[in-house]
């Protein structure tokens, strides 16, 4: 097994794997470490390691790393080991995943082999990645690409909440066209999503499940400062699915256009519309609990 580590949230993070590893070791599994060194290392990491025909490789770290190494994992044999150490562990939640690193790591000893099912997104500069949550487009893309990092280290998830704040006065909110299986329709957001949960354990596509074909588009459709401070409320009490305005459909595939809107891509900045979304060739292996 081979574990891929991003260090850069400083000594809780280091101090957390290294509990992991002596939880591997007490369970009879030498892990091997890599640390990322730069964004993009995790992904180039991983890709070698699944021609090397490795079983498992375990990502570390935040939504980010794992989808970066998901991503170098696709289309080979080798499973994804999911250890989470980021600021809000969404996947971990969709997936059942703990996130005490002792428990994460028995996950990885005993865990059972499922298969998900990633999203592909390919955008106009002929660039492609691989989300296993959501591509978002819009407000929060708008979020996520100003989000201050040293006060994410600071604050934690308090830091996206600032960064809502203060986006709520400065976001024109230009419009989102979605094409969803060649059909148009027009919202201040969408999110396209594998996920049931966003931002942490709150509902926003109450009926996706883990592991399914095709996405669920989340359709925000009114804009403005005031209905968007209202959709972010109404989320941490798991009403946003229901929020008038709020409109969810199933899709195989969609492409996203919109002349000055952003796309985020599992909490991640990824550049601008348009992008093309589709389910990714073949699944993912990953290791799930027991
Ligand atoms: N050594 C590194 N130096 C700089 N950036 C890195 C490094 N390793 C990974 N990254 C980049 O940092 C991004 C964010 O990292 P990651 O998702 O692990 O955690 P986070 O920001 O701490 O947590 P969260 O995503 O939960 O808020 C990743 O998408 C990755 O591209």
């Amino acid at each position: 097994m081979l574990i891929i580590f991003n260090p850069t949230a400083g000594p809780t993070r280091r101090r957390n794997m290294t509990r992991i590893l002596s939880v591997l070791l007490e369970q009879g599994i030498q892990a091997e470490l890599a640390t990322t060194a730069h964004a993009g290392h995790a992904e180039e990491i991983a890709r070698e390691a699944a021609r090397e025909g490795r079983r498992v490789v375990a990502a570390a770290g935040g939504d980010g790393t794992i989808a970066e190494v998901a991503s170098g994992l696709a289309g080979s044999g080798t499973a994804l080991g999911i250890l989470p150490l980021g600021t809000v562990n969404v996947l971990a939640c969709e997936l059942g995943i703990p996130r005490t690193p002792e428990r994460a790591a028995m996950v990885l000893a005993q865990g059972r082999m499922a298969a998900l099912r990633p999203g592909m997104a390919r955008f106009a500069d002929g660039r492609t990645r691989l989300f296993l949550q959501m591509l978002g487009a819009g407000f929060d893309a708008a979020v996520v690409a100003e989000l201050s990092l040293p006060l994410k280290r600071q604050i934690g998830r308090g830091a996206y909440v600032w960064q809502t704040v203060r986006q709520l006065s400065a976001y024109r909110f230009p419009p989102v066209t979605a094409w969803i299986d060649g059909k148009a329709e027009v919202a201040a957001s969408v999110v396209v999503t594998k996920n049931r949960f966003y931002a942490g354990r709150y509902e926003l596509a109450p009926e996706a499940l883990p592991g399914e074909e095709g996405f669920h588009v989340v359709l925000f459709r009114r804009s403005g400062a005031l209905a968007t401070a209202l959709y972010g409320a109404a989320l941490p009490l798991n009403l946003l699915p229901r929020m008038a305005g709020v409109e969810i459909r199933r899709a195989k595939a969609v492409r996203l256009e919109g002349p000055a809107a952003l796309a985020q891509m599992d909490g991640d900045p990824a550049g601008a519309l348009p992008v093309e979304i589709d389910d990714a060739p073949g699944p993912l292996r990953v290791l799930l609990p027991p």
